[in-house]
């Protein structure tokens, strides 16, 4: 085997982030001075606990929000430019599909407003739905669907246009364990076959171990990067890997990190 590139193109190089929110109750300071650098093909897992900001980074990220202060580069472009040249996809918490619209059609929505012609919807609904294992589902409405085969959906919409980058918001949080695990395998094959940078946000600590490259560990409000892990398991790895002692001292350490950076005044 040919060893790695020794510098892969960086995806997101966040300098100094900060950002906080004006609110009428005063001031919430929601990020604070993170540096973060995320490299092409990466699969990166933000953890950390509730309101510590790991969806405000995302959508900074995304240039759905803009930092109070920092620099950040998206793509090698500002968060804007990334955002107009449509360099993600994002996946949110709820399939957000429109019940109305058949599966098919939910899929072809953004390449319908990008302006794809319609046998190009075609052809990359076929070739999504396939991906996420979802072929013969075309003509159902998400109503139809379990709430699991809904979020692939989701995932197949946000890969349909082909962007550099997926962000996904606790997308299997509101999923049962069993679905979740099933979930967590076909994300792991579609992020090997598809080699796309994935952002990931959960609170779970075996998932975010399991999937991930990269995780990084956040701590309560200001959000601030407590501890960036690396992870290399083989990239044909099963969930039985959650057993073995390689796996459970990973565990331990973003365990660590998350009640190091915990108050428990609150
Ligand atoms: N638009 C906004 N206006 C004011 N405050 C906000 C806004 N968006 C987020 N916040 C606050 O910023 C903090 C970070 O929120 P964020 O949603 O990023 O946290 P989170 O880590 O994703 O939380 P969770 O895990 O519960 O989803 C929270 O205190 C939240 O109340």
């Amino acid at each position: 085997m040919s060893a790695e590139p020794a510098s892969k193109r960086l995806v997101v190089e966040a300098k100094a982030i900060s950002l906080t929110f004006e609110t009428a109750d005063g001031r919430v300071e929601a990020l604070s001075n993170v540096d973060l650098q995320i490299a092409e093909g990466e699969f990166v897992s933000f953890i950390g606990p509730s309101g510590c900001g790991k969806t405000t980074m995302l959508r900074v990220i995304a240039d759905l929000q803009q930092p109070t202060s920092g620099t950040l580069l998206v793509n090698g472009m500002t968060a804007e430019n990334a955002r107009l040249a449509r360099s993600y996809g994002y996946v949110f918490q709820a399939p957000a599909l429109f019940p109305w619209r058949t599966i098919e059609k939910n899929l072809k929505l953004p390449l319908e407003i990008m302006g794809f012609s319609e046998n190009e919807q075609q052809i990359r609904a076929e070739r999504y739905l396939a991906m996420v294992n979802l072929k013969g589902f075309e003509r159902k409405f998400p109503w139809q669907l379990s709430g699991g085969m809904q979020q692939r959906v989701s995932i197949a919409r946000a890969l349909s246009f082909d962007p550099a980058m997926l962000l996904m918001d606790e997308p299997f949080g509101a999923l049962d364990e069993i679905v979740r695990d099933h979930l967590n395998e076909q994300l792991l094959q579609l992020w090997k076959s598809t080699e796309k940078t994935v952002l990931f946000v959960t609170h779970s600590i075996p998932e975010a171990v399991f999937l991930s490259t990269k995780i990084v560990v956040m701590s309560p409000r200001p959000g601030r990067i407590i501890d960036i892990i690396d992870c290399d398991f083989p990239a044909d790895r099963s969930l039985e890997i959650r057993e073995t002692p390689e796996f459970l001292k990973i565990a331990q350490r973003v365990r660590n990190g998350l009640r190091a950076g915990h108050s428990y005044d609150e």
